[in-house]
């Protein structure tokens, strides 16, 4: 059955449904990673988007069990050029349709995705609506809805968890602030043996200090930053306390906190293969990343931050470090799921700013 995608700028595709019958409507961004997909649509960063996938035969190996960066499937919708209704790979339990259609994610698929890219990386993310499955639109009245429809700002109260659970290890005790974690994250502590704690992206600074972690991990997440000042006024209450990594959001949660400003890129990083650039060692490496928003790098000089990461496609902010306290983050996904791994190493750096600051006597109690 036929389905449009229709974008604020008045710009029709036509193409074909797959997934879930119903309309949506979101922004419409890209991810250029040519694999990953699973781990892309599950990622809660993109919860109520959009989302494009460039690489022209997305689906070929099928979904797996083990891939999921979270259980819900939280897009607003999926535009490819190509699925795969034949998957090859051992691993794979069903198609990337089926999913769609289980999880109730509108797709649309016959679409000259290079096109759409083309156009988002000229206007900018624009606002889109999939129209219901075989419905014949009146586009001037969609144009004129997305107009006048703005952005949500709950996304984050959507993702993170209700309760706090328990994710247990015998080494370094770490609370971990779900603002819409991806599982890599939580991987990446328990295969350093850490005995996380997860909590809900509201839980005050007093509460997490009561639990007395050895240091606080601030995940992903969707949305604008701007939107939780309750999550920035407890970051900003537990920097002088205790070790702290951030990613992604929880970058930009850290750099708010500190005083920096944050800004909507026009188009994002989306993708695998992102070169950063690491001030502390010169090196380069390659990066999965999946943001919308970034810090101003001007604003870092009204703070306590120092500049540690530099992306070399635009020279944004990619990381920065406390001057004063152990307290480091990036806007990259270290953890990668889908790759690469070259930043999984700031994991072990957390772990050992966690021991040090912990041998140090407990500066931070
Ligand atoms: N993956 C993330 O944590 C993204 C952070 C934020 N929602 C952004 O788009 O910039």
């Amino acid at each position: 059955m036929k389905r449009y995608l229709i974008l604020e700028d008045g710009s029709v595709f036509e193409g074909n449904a797959f997934g879930s019958p119903s309309e949506s409507t979101g922004e419409v961004i890209f991810t250029t990673g040519m694999t990953g997909y699973q781990e892309f649509i599950s990622d809660p960063s993109n919860c109520a988007q959009i989302l494009t996938l460039t690489y022209p035969l997305i689906g070929n190996y099928g979904i797996n069990p083990e891939d999921f960066e979270a259980m819900e499937i939280t897009l607003a919708g999926v535009v490819v050029r190509e699925w795969s209704q034949q998957p090859s790979n051992f691993r794979s339990q069903r198609t990337f349709g089926e999913l769609m259609e289980e999880r109730n994610v509108p797709g649309i698929a016959g679409i000259d995705t290079r096109q759409l890219t083309k156009l988002l990386r000229t206007h900018g993310s624009l606002r889109g609506k999939l129209t219901a499955a075989g419905e014949q639109p009146n586009v001037e009245r969609i144009v004129e809805e997305l107009n006048a429809w703005s952005l949500p700002h709950d996304e984050v109260s959507r993702v993170s968890t209700l309760r706090p659970y328990p994710s247990p290890g015998r080494g370094s005790r770490v609370v971990l602030m779900d603002f819409g974690m991806k599982h890599g994250i939580l991987r990446e502590l328990n295969r350093r043996d850490c005995d996380v704690t997860v909590v809900p992206y509201n839980t005050p600074a007093s509460e997490i200090l009561a639990m007395q972690p050895d240091g606080v991990m601030l995940s992903n997440g969707p949305g604008d930053p701007t939107d939780i000042p309750e999550a920035i006024q407890t970051v900003k209450e537990l920097i002088p306390h205790v070790p702290m990594f951030g990613v992604c959001l929880g970058h930009q949660l850290i750099a708010l906190a500190s005083g920096a400003s944050s800004f909507k890129l026009k188009f994002g990083h989306r993708g695998a293969n992102h070169p950063v650039k690491d001030l502390t060692t010169g090196r380069t490496e390659l990066t999965s990343q999946n943001h919308g928003y970034a810090i101003d790098l001007a604003s870092l000089e009204q703070t306590d931050l120092e500049l540690t990461h530099i992306a070399l496609n635009d020279q944004t902010v990619e990381g920065v470090r406390h001057k004063q306290y152990p307290v480091f983050c990036v806007q990259f996904h270290p953890e990668g799921s889908a790759g690469p791994e070259d930043s999984v190493h700031l994991f072990d750096q957390f772990i050992t700013l966690m021991q040090t600051a912990g041998k140090a006597g407990k500066q931070h109690a």
